[in-house]
């Protein structure tokens, strides 16, 4: 029983070093933790409701997945294939595309749920 839970406590030391592996090395990484930071500080500040909360959380949840799965993807592109060959090129474009397709998803998300936050901050100033 004891070995169960040492062995269970490490599978979450080894996760929580692959996401900080991750934040470390990958600018794209710390860009969209920031992203994430300014989305929870409006939504403190527009005082959004539960469901747009978790709509919010999921995209950050959606983008920061994607972006731990692209590095992974580059990491063992790099380990398997250091030398040009298309289908490596292939490998990462493809794990690139997933990032880029989670950002704009939870661009369209935030813009649907802060626009009409912001147009009626911007009705009571001008
Ligand atoms: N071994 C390779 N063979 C063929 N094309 C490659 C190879 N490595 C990289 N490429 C091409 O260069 C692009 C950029 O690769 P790179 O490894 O620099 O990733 P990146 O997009 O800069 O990632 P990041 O900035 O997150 O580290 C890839 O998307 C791919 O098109």
């Amino acid at each position: 029983m004891r070995a169960y839970f040492k062995k269970r406590y490490n599978s979450f030391r080894f996760a929580f070093r692959g996401i900080n592996a991750a934040i470390r090395s990958e600018p794209h990484m710390r860009l969209h933790v920031l992203g994430a930071m300014v989305v929870v500080v409006l939504g403190f500040a527009f005082d959004v409701t539960k469901t747009e909360w978790c709509l919010l959380i999921g995209c950050i949840g959606l983008v920061v997945t994607a972006e731990i799965f692209n590095t992974a993807i580059e990491t063992v592109v790099n380990l398997v294939s250091p030398h040009y060959n298309p289908l490596a090129g292939k490998a990462k474009d493809l794990a690139a595309g997933a990032v880029l397709a989670a950002a704009i998803t939870a661009a369209c998300v935030g813009t649907i749920i802060f626009l009409p936050y912001l147009l009626a901050l911007a009705k009571v100033y001008f």
